[in-house]
């Protein structure tokens, strides 16, 4: 048939004329059972289900099977009752249900139906007309069928009225929108073939002319695009390169009908005729699939839609919620959120931002308050899902930063305690008075608040997940490890310093004890030793409880002491009984016995002295005394149960003096002892010689005149009072000694000359004459003495320190 102005009821499309009213009973048949009478195929039935004779239909009804790429697919797509079946059957004589129009308004079309064009290769699809009344608010299908002809037809006649371009449903835009999305993501490749939507406007006055209303759409239509998430790698196309568009209006097809007619006419040539200058079905458009795949093709494109879980979404609005508010979430993460978290940078450097939390709420505010704007235009509840959403996604990204921002905190408030503790223990050391425990706990409490403040200051409101127990349980153990190594090292010094008290003060008592010496110097020693003991326990003690020790602790703290306090004693004796200072003690009794009476005045020993005798009894007296020293002869016991029983006690220590230093000691002194008694008897001789009394007549006798003389004689008599007089004088000041040095010196200037010019002359001087030799012996003497008295002064010094030492200690 050429024109399909009247369809015709010898048609092959007798069984159903268009303007029947639809038999359901047949309907259904047509969709599984071959109709020999009939070219219609119900493709995708009410139930969403494919046909299964799509292929026995290309073959038998329509012969198409062997044409290759040479076959087209057309599909129309409006809403219900809008002529959609109507124009079809005018554009390419196929016989698709219309409605009955003494019936009013109600669906004709059911499912998507497809027949062959009368006299070209083109499908034609007419596709049930979407916001159906029947399916009330389940838009599923129409918007499945609709996916499903713009992804097999090359063309999409999109049927709407003119007086409803300007509204966004009634031109199913809305739909249109979603469509064009999901086809975008399941279907549109790179290369993948072009569709085009061609948009008839029925009923078209010529009023607004068609390009205008050409213009609104395709305004729409890019607005549309823009809105839509597109996949990876497609995010700056256009919809140009997926579409093309074209625009033909339709007069009404009852007031003005001649128009209509040859507006018809034109389109029809434009869809039949490839010679046409707007031919429809461009190269471009086609969908490369040979007519004998186009079955399976089409029943897999229905499948990859029908298994499609986004078309499965109760509404339209609630999809496009989704898709919206995702957009925007990732718009406003993208800028604001990525430019605010900028300012937290420091943080990963260690650094403690002060101001963190108001800056993540700021940042999350600010986010949420973009987001609000655009994204509460969406449908409540997707609206507020998704804010959620955005909500935490923003909380996980800044939950790093929260994180690092705590161990900042950590780690300054580590700093903190370790400071406070440190100027605890300083003021203790200034006072003398250790309070570690205390301290640690002021220390402890400052920093862990500190912690706590900051922590809680740099939360993210309402963000239940993050929490700062993982970091603060880290910083207390970090905490009690450096509180553990400060305790020790104080507990240490504690123990170093009462040692040093109680040793120093146990030392001086010792040496005092050592240089009295006698039977009971040992007694004396071991209860000096002993005081000492009960001194550091009592101190241990006392100090142990600034630490709060715990018994067991404060018990190791006093065998510690004792211990030390034994040591200390053992290295006492052991420096203050060298050989030398040995030698000293012995030679001291030696002399006191030897040289001096019992009332301590030096002895000027005369020839009746029984020199040997007080020689042999100062001799044992010292021999003695390095008996006492030799060894530590007192009950065991009396060092103490403390020490005697420790496994590191050496009972050999007793022994202080080993037999062999004894010997030496001994030797050496015998020695100095022997040169002592030399002296002593050299002494002896020089004080028993007198001068003899005729010696002394014989000289008043002789010097009798010259004394008269001098008595007589007034100038030798004043010249010897004043003489007498200036002896005296020098006598009473103590210039006696100095002048004789002056005279003496004098003298030796003197006979030094002479003796020079007498030595060129050959002549030496006797020995009596010779004062430097005179003066070596006596030198050697003066040298001695003063040693001896030095020592014993320094002797009675030290004594006399160690007395006021013990005493200020005591
Ligand atoms: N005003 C107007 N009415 C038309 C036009 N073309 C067809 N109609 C009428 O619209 C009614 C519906 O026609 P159909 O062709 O069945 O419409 P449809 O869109 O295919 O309907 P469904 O398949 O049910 O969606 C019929 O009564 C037609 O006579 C037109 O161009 N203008």
């Amino acid at each position: 048939m050429s024109d399909w102005e009247v369809p015709s009821a010898t048609s092959p499309t007798a069984t159903a004329s268009p303007d029947a009213v639809p038999d359901t009973a047949a309907l259904s048949l047509r969709f599984s059972q071959f109709d020999e009478t009939d070219q219609r195929l119900q493709i995708i039935n009410d139930q969403k289900q494919y046909s299964p004779i799509v292929s026995e239909y290309m073959k038998r009804h329509w012969g198409l099977s062997e044409s290759g790429f040479g076959y087209n697919v057309v599909a129309v797509f409006g809403s219900q009752s809008t002529g959609k079946s109507t124009l079809l059957n005018r554009l390419f004589g196929t016989n698709f249900d219309v409605m009955n129009e003494s019936t009013g308004r109600q669906q004709t079309t059911k499912g998507i139906w497809v027949s062959k064009a009368d006299g070209s290769n083109t499908l034609v699809l007419d596709v049930e007309g979407t916001d159906g009344g029947e399916r009330f608010e389940d838009q599923d299908f129409e918007r499945k069928s609709a996916l499903f002809a713009l992804a097999i037809a090359e063309v999409v006649i999109v049927n709407i009225y003119e007086n409803n371009v300007g509204l966004y449903n009634g031109a199913n835009l809305g739909l249109l929108k979603t469509v064009l999305d999901v086809n975008l993501q399941l279907f549109q490749r790179a290369g993948s073939p072009k569709t085009c939507l061609h948009f008839v406007i029925r009923d078209f006055t010529s009023q607004t002319p068609l390009a205008k209303l050409a213009d609104t759409l395709t305004g729409y239509l890019s607005k549309i695009w823009s809105t839509l998430s597109k996949p990876a790698g497609k995010e700056n196309c256009s919809i140009d390169e997926f579409f093309t568009f074209a625009f033909t209006g339709l007069p009404h097809k009852i007031f003005a009908r001649d128009s209509f007619e040859s507006a018809v006419t034109l389109l029809r040539h434009k869809f039949s005729n490839p010679s046409d200058p707007e031919y429809a079905f461009q190269p471009i458009l086609h969908k490369r699939v040979p007519a004998d795949g186009f079955a399976s093709f089409a029943n897999g494109v229905w499948d990859r839609i029908s298994s499609s879980k986004d078309l499965d979404l109760p509404t339209q609005t609630q999809l496009l919620a989704e898709h919206r508010c995702e957009e925007i979430a990732k718009e406003v993460f993208d800028t604001l959120f990525v430019n605010g978290v900028k300012a937290l940078k420091g943080i990963e450097a260690g650094k403690v931002v002060e101001d963190f939390g108001n800056i993540v709420n700021g940042i999350v505010d600010s986010c949420l308050e973009k987001f609000d704007v655009a994204g509460s235009r969406y449908q409540e509840q997707v609206y507020q899902r998704k804010r959620s959403e955005f909500r935490k996604k923003m909380s996980t990204n800044l939950l790093t930063l929260y994180t690092q921002q705590l161990t900042n905190i950590s780690k300054r408030s580590l700093e903190i305690f370790t400071s406070s503790l440190a100027a605890g223990i300083a003021a203790d050391t200034e006072s003398g008075n250790s309070q570690f425990a205390k301290h640690l706990a002021e220390a402890l409490a400052k920093s862990e608040a500190m912690f706590r403040e900051g922590a809680s200051a740099a939360k993210l409101q309402d963000a239940e997940d993050w929490s700062p127990e993982v970091q603060h349980a880290h910083f207390i153990s970090e905490v009690e490890r450096v509180a553990g190594v400060k305790r020790k090292e104080e507990v240490e010094k504690m123990m170093t310093s009462v040692e040093k008290l109680v040793v120093g003060g146990m030392k001086d008592a010792v040496i005092g004890k050592l240089n009295e010496g006698g039977s009971s110097m040992w007694v004396g020693i071991l209860n000096s030793f002993g005081e000492a003991v009960d001194f550091g326990v009592l101190q241990v003690q006392k100090r142990g409880q600034g630490f709060e020790s715990t018994g067991d602790e404060i018990d190791g703290y006093k065998a510690t002491i004792r211990w030390q306090t034994w040591t200390g004693l053992l290295e006492t004796l052991n420096k203050e009984t060298t050989d030398d200072l040995m030698l000293g003690r012995m030679k001291a009794i030696f002399e006191a016995r030897f040289r001096y009476d019992e009332n301590g005045v030096p002895r000027l020993w005369s020839l009746d002295d029984p020199i040997d005798t007080f020689f042999q009894v100062a001799t044992d007296d010292a021999d003695k005394s390095l008996n006492i020293y030799a060894k530590m002869d007192v009950p065991l016991k009396m060092i103490g149960d403390y020490i005697i029983e420790d496994q590191r006690f050496d009972p050999a220590c007793v022994v202080i003096i080993t037999s062999q230093r004894l010997q030496v000691i001994r030797d050496r002194f015998k020695k100095d002892a022997g040169n002592m008694f030399v002296e002593a008897k050299r002494s002896m001789v020089i004080t028993t010689a007198k001068i003899p009394p005729w010696f002394i007549g014989l000289t008043i006798m002789l010097g009798w005149n010259e004394f008269m003389l001098v008595l007589f004689n007034p100038i030798y008599f004043t010249s010897l009072a004043i003489l007498l007089g200036g002896l005296y004088v020098m006598w009473q000041y103590g210039m006696i000694g100095p002048a004789l040095k002056v005279a003496s010196a004098a003298t030796k200037e003197v006979v030094g000359q002479v003796k020079g010019e007498l030595a060129k002359n050959g002549i030496a001087l006797p020995d009596f004459m010779d004062f430097d030799k005179a003066d070596e012996g006596e030198g050697a003497r003066r040298k001695e003495s003063r040693k001896k008295t030095t020592r014993k002064q320094s002797q009675r010094e030290e004594d006399g320190g160690e007395e006021i030492e013990m005493k200020s200690r005591e």
